[in-house]
């Protein structure tokens, strides 16, 4: 039966300086299975470069390369790939194993790129070692067999599909006699199973083994001459049709695993330095985190957590409503308003009943109380005997003050007072239980008011010296000067803690303003996270430095590979499974970059909040998943970015040249 048909076929080699070089001459031929042909002829007479021409490794020629009925030259890409995988077997001079797998992977090299699972692949690998005899040398690498045994493993691999023909370049020419022998009687043996086995040979002993020579000069086919014939093996054994389809990923991944694992020193180098980078990246958004959460969590500690603090507006100027600074009367209505809001006056800061009603709706509220809050300098005073102290911050009680924040005596009752302990030890010794006399300006107007102190409490987070009276004592002294006392903050209580930030959502959503505390707290967050994530930024620019080395690393490494490359093309893979090999490297350097990126920063972490939290009880780094995940992503995505390059550089590597590569 007639396999391959050669019908006119010339190759004309186009030089790089303009020239042609006609390598093959008008060659005719027709092959059947069962053929053992040699191809014998002077160096440089066109055996390699019909061998490839019939292997499909080159497609550019004139004329026909028939396989059972179709010309070559017409196959499409993905054809051409399944032609190689199902078709043909290629054995090489020099064996072309690859040798960071170990025999049996080598073998089934042609089963991997055609995603044949894994328990069929081995068992037909081992199958084929076994026939080939060796059984014992299955898990060897190929640097570690003699040079008749890696003829005998490429012959394995090349039968690995059970393919028509076989194509030998050759495969007795790095040989000693008696490994020939040996070799010869196998490749006898293909024969004989029924298949077309074509092979260049410079060796007359070589060729009187086969059943047809045909002799190649200078390009032409000088002659073509019938020289016995063989014996068909009874025993022909019979494989299932073995389904070609595409190399998985996931074989990709593999494939590129193992040659990674045989590099493993320089892409250790490699996947340390991108991972100092990826660190750097993690360890300033972990510090941004922990700064933020100290202060945060400093800031809160002196608040009840169950409480949520409302003022009408916003204690703090907003940074973004800058005035025209020619708009004199505008600027000085907003300098009116700030003052305003800060010192607690103005019609302004009162809460109305619709807004009463407001908050008191809001969900999980259940309480809400009343208070009034005013900043003065120099116009509120208390004093007792002789001593007199200013008093800045004058406040109403509220649930905010908590217990623990009282250091003496008791929150005030009826006509009660209680004052920060800065204040309180510059009146006296023992000012609990005394009373004072406690000068207040409203209205413009000085009203005095005897007050017993009830206690003294640890100040909240400002120095300002502090008066807290109860709500209805102040409205009461305002009634009495013919004021009516408006509340200018709102303290909102929720029995569970966990609804606080609710609440203080709701409240900002409705348009009041939180604390000052807080309002100070969210600027220094903003603040922190802007100077953290330009941190990051500029620790990112050595991840530029780590995308070159990888892509330099993955370039020497297609350099390096170049003749893998070719044998992977000869045996079916298709530039996308090229170019998957190398982007999975770049992927797998990139993941355990980032993952070694983040254990190093875990490791600072510890390091460093062991230090910080004996010093000043603060852990300063604070990971967390998000910051994790980033990091990873980013080593990735960086890594594939670089791979890019090199793989398609390899992807695009001509077959027939990466082979010829020395
Ligand atoms: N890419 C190429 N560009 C130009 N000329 C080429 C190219 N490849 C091969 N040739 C030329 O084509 C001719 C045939 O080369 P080929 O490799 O097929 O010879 P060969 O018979 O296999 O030789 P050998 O036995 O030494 O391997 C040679 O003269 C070679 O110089």
């Amino acid at each position: 039966m007639d396999i391959l048909k050669l019908k006119n076929v010339v190759k004309i080699y186009k030089m790089a300086g303009g020239g042609t070089f006609e390598a093959l001459k008008n060659i005719n031929a027709t092959f059947s299975a069962g053929e053992l042909v040699s191809i014998v002829g002077e160096s440089g007479s066109g055996k390699s470069t019909l061998m490839n021409l019939i292997g499909g490794l080159d497609s550019d020629f004139e004329g026909e390369i028939s396989y059972r009925g179709k010309n070559l030259r017409d196959y499409t890409a993905q054809e051409l790939a399944d032609y190689h995988k199902k078709s043909i077997g290629f054995i090489f001079q020099n064996f072309n194993l690859i040798p960071h797998l170990n025999l049996i992977d080598n073998v089934a090299l042609a089963m991997t790129l055609s995603n044949v699972d894994k328990e069929t692949r081995v068992k037909r690998a081992k199958e084929l070692l076994e026939k080939v005899g060796l059984k014992d040398h299955l898990y060897k690498k190929p640097d570690q067999i003699s040079g008749g045994q890696k003829q005998r493993v490429a012959i394995a691999r090349a039968l690995i599909n059970d393919p028509d023909v076989i194509i030998a370049d050759e495969p007795t020419g790095a040989l000693d006699a008696e490994t020939t022998d040996n070799v010869l009687a196998l490749i006898k043996e293909i024969a004989q199973s029924g298949k077309l086995v074509l092979m260049v040979t410079h060796s007359d002993r070589v060729a009187a083994h086969c059943t047809r020579v045909l002799r190649i000069d200078n390009g032409e086919l000088v002659s073509d001459e019938v020289t016995g014939k063989l014996e068909p093996l009874a025993t022909r054994t019979e494989h299932d049709a073995i389904e070609v389809k595409n190399m998985s990923l996931f074989n990709a991944i593999r494939l590129a695993f193992l040659n990674m694992k045989a590099k493993l020193g320089r892409n250790t180098l490699v996947a340390f330095g991108t991972s100092i980078g990826i660190m750097a990246v993690v360890l300033m958004l972990s510090i941004g985190r922990g700064v933020t959460t100290y202060i945060k969590d400093t800031m809160n500690s002196y608040t009840n957590p169950n409480v949520t603090e409302v003022h009408r507006q916003s204690m703090m100027p907003d940074p973004d409503k800058q005035p025209d600074m020619d708009d004199h009367a505008e600027i000085s209505r907003m300098q009116q308003n700030n003052m305003a809001a800060l010192t607690g006056s103005g019609t302004d800061n009162d809460f109305t009943t619709k807004d009463i009603t407001k908050l008191k709706t809001i969900k999980h509220v259940d309480r809400l109380e009343k208070g009034y809050s005013t900043l003065s300098l120099g116009t509120n005073s208390v004093s007792y005997g002789d001593k007199n102290a200013t008093i800045m911050t004058l406040q109403t009680m509220s649930s905010n003050i908590t217990k623990s924040s009282i250091v003496s005596g008791k929150a005030p009752g009826k006509d009660e007072v209680l004052l920060d302990k800065g204040t309180a030890d510059l009146l006296a010794k023992n000012i609990v239980g005394k009373e004072v006399t406690f000068k207040l300006t409203i209205d413009g107007k000085q009203v005095e008011q005897k007050l017993k102190v009830s206690g003294t409490y640890e100040q909240q987070g400002s120095n300002f010296s502090t008066a807290i009276v109860r709500y209805s004592d102040l409205k009461d002294i305002f009634a009495q000067n013919g004021q009516t006392l408006k509340p200018n903050v709102v303290y909102l209580y929720t029995k569970d803690k966990d609804n606080t930030e609710k609440i203080k959502d709701e409240v900002k959503k409705l348009g009041f303003s939180g604390s000052m505390q807080e309002t100070m707290t969210e600027m220094f967050t903003k603040m922190m996270d802007v100077i953290s994530y330009v941190l990051a930024a500029i620790a990112a620019v050595s991840l530029v430095v780590s995308a070159i080395m990888i892509l330099v690393v993955l370039n020497i490494s297609v350099v390096e590979r170049t003749k893998e490359i070719g044998v992977l093309k000869a045996l079916g893979a298709r530039r996308k499974d090229i170019r998957r090999i190398f982007v999975s490297e770049a992927f797998l350097i990139g993941l355990s970059s980032g993952i070694l990126g983040v254990v190093l920063t875990w490791i600072l972490q510890v390091l460093v909040n062991h230090f910080t939290v004996a010093q000043f009880e603060v852990p300063v780094v604070m990971m967390t998943t998000n910051y994790i995940l980033t990091g990873i992503v980013i080593s990735v995505v960086i890594s594939m970015l670089a791979g890019l390059l090199p793989a398609d550089r390899a992807s695009k590597l001509d077959p027939v040249e990466a082979l010829r590569k020395e």
